[in-house]
């Protein structure tokens, strides 16, 4: 089911997600819940703890078109390697709506991560999937691309957001 999305200043987002220890019938029903949540936002990635469940488990389809959707699940990923060359893109968050900032990562990446048949596979990636891996693995460690911000410009998004949250909270 589509699950509400954690948005900031909610200090949820900050939290060190835990390595899933086990694949459950609920880790199963998490992940395809945090798929119908991505789907519906829409998104190209989406970390367990936006759903407000702090585990390493994130969710990523980064397929153009809706026709060939390629649903990726990833439990505890990691990044084993990084390139030198890094990369501009202009990222966005589930959990900071309607806010879009230049972040520069490194262009290309190896990641591992365990499957939910439980293999553990390494994959390579380099374009929006690298951007992607990169924002996802973020969130299991309590990181948002507005960390990488000048302290400006994310001072300005967070009292955006705080007043927001105020208003939503006073109506
Ligand atoms: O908050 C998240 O993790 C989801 C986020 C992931 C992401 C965005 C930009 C670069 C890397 C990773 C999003 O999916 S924001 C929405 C978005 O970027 C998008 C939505 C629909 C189609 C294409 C992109
Ligand atoms: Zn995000």
């Amino acid at each position: 089911s589509i699950r509400p999305l954690v948005i900031i200043p909610d200090s949820k987002l900050r939290l060190i997600s835990e390595p899933v220890k086990e694949i459950t019938s609920e880790i199963r029903q998490l992940a395809e819940d945090m798929l119908e949540t991505m789907y519906d936002a829409p998104g190209v990635g989406l970390a367990a703890i936006q759903i407000g469940v702090p585990v390493r488990m994130v969710t990523m389809d980064v397929s153009k078109s809706e026709e060939e959707r390629q649903p990726m699940v990833l439990i505890n990923p990691e990044i084993v390697w990084a390139s030198e060359e890094r990369r501009v893109y202009e990222e966005g968050c589930l959990s900071i709506p309607e806010y879009y900032e230049e972040v520069e990562r490194p262009d290309r990446v190896r990641f591992r991560y365990m499957t939910l048949q439980g293999e553990t596979v390494e994959q390579e990636a380099d374009g929006l999937l690298a951007t992607c891996v990169q924002h996802e693995i973020d969130h299991l460690n309590g990181v948002l691309f507005i960390d990488y911000l000048s302290k400006l410009k994310r001072d300005r998004v967070l009292t955006k957001f705080r007043k927001a949250a105020r208003r939503e909270a006073g109506a």
